[in-house]
């Protein structure tokens, strides 16, 4: 038996169809949705995320800019930087790409950023909204991974989630949507004793250990299906995730492939938050 593959290429291109109508939509009334990508330093990685947002953004008719900085720029002029995009009313959704060098306090700058305009679902407001079960803006890589997991008919309700992975931006708020879903959730990460053993009770199991191919076929619940956040380089460069998705194919029931599968609908989950967050602002001037 082989494992239900989950193509997030594919989920996102069927997104994109709908997506691309509310933009036309949109365009029709006068509002062009527009995102705006804050890059600081050079990090490759963030290169690539950065240039396939771009392409993504195009596709859909969404209005993209992308504003660089050096490596060296200041917390006071990343600040400034956060502040005119809040006031431009052109621009619906604002991402400072994270991580950020270590002469800038993180959480001071997702906190500049107008709640509205948090397509990252990363302020505190947007992120105690969700925790108290009234979601507006939604962290884009576990709101994916929810619209995966629905579209490919994985049953939550009663089931058992283990979330391997304990950060803001993916495990906690992955654990509080599968809750929302009636999941009986489990946050797990680098200290948990007996990883493997818990791992291996999951009808659900949420990778982001940022580990590559940490997780073999001896993690994992035969039938269950396995969600690999991961992405990380082997020693030739090639991207692998947090799943050793060869031999765990054969164990799990549905299981979500790297590249191709949570990467794709966390850019996919942008869009859609940057096309709602303009048709906010549209209802707001009304
Ligand atoms: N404020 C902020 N928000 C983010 O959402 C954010 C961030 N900072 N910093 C960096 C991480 C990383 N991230 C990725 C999303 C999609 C792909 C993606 O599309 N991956 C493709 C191809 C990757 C490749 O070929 O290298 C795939 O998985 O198929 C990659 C990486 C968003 N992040
Ligand atoms: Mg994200």
């Amino acid at each position: 038996m082989s494992a239900i593959l989950m193509s997030g290429k594919e989920l996102s291109d069927v997104l994109n169809e709908k997506m691309k109508k509310s933009v036309e939509e949109l365009v029709e009334k006068g509002v062009i949705p527009g995102l705006a990508v804050v890059l600081v330093g050079e990090d490759p990685a963030s290169q690539t995320y950065v240039r396939n947002k771009e392409i993504r953004a195009k596709k859909l008719g969404i209005h993209s800019v992308v504003e660089r900085y050096p490596e060296t720029i200041k917390e006071s002029e990343l600040l400034n930087v956060v502040d005119r995009l809040n006031a431009d009313d052109q621009i619906h959704g604002i991402l400072v790409q994270l991580p950020l060098p270590k002469q800038i306090n993180e959480n001071r700058i997702l906190m500049a950023i107008d709640p509205s305009k948090d397509v990252d679902g990363f302020h505190p407001i947007n992120m105690g909204k969700l925790f108290i079960g009234q979601p507006d803006r939604i962290p884009c890589t576990p709101y994916g991974i929810m619209k995966m997991l629905d579209h490919y008919g994985v049953e939550l309700e009663g089931k058992r989630a283990v979330v391997i992975g304990r950060s803001n931006i993916v495990g906690k708020p992955m654990a509080q949507l599968l809750m929302m879903k009636n999941a009986t959730v489990t946050i797990a990460h680098s200290r948990t004793k007996h990883l493997q053993e818990l791992a291996r009770q999951a009808d659900i199991l949420v990778v982001a250990i940022g580990r590559g191919h940490f997780v073999t076929k001896d993690f994992v619940k035969p039938g269950a299906a396995v969600v690999d956040v991961g992405m990380n380089r082997d020693e030739n460069g090639k991207l692998i995730g947090d799943v050793k998705m060869d031999e765990v194919k054969e164990v799990a029931g549905f299981l979500t492939p790297v590249p191709k599968g949570v990467g794709p609908m966390t850019i996919t989950m942008l869009m859609y938050q940057t096309i709602e967050s303009a048709k906010q602002s549209l209802k707001a001037d009304q």
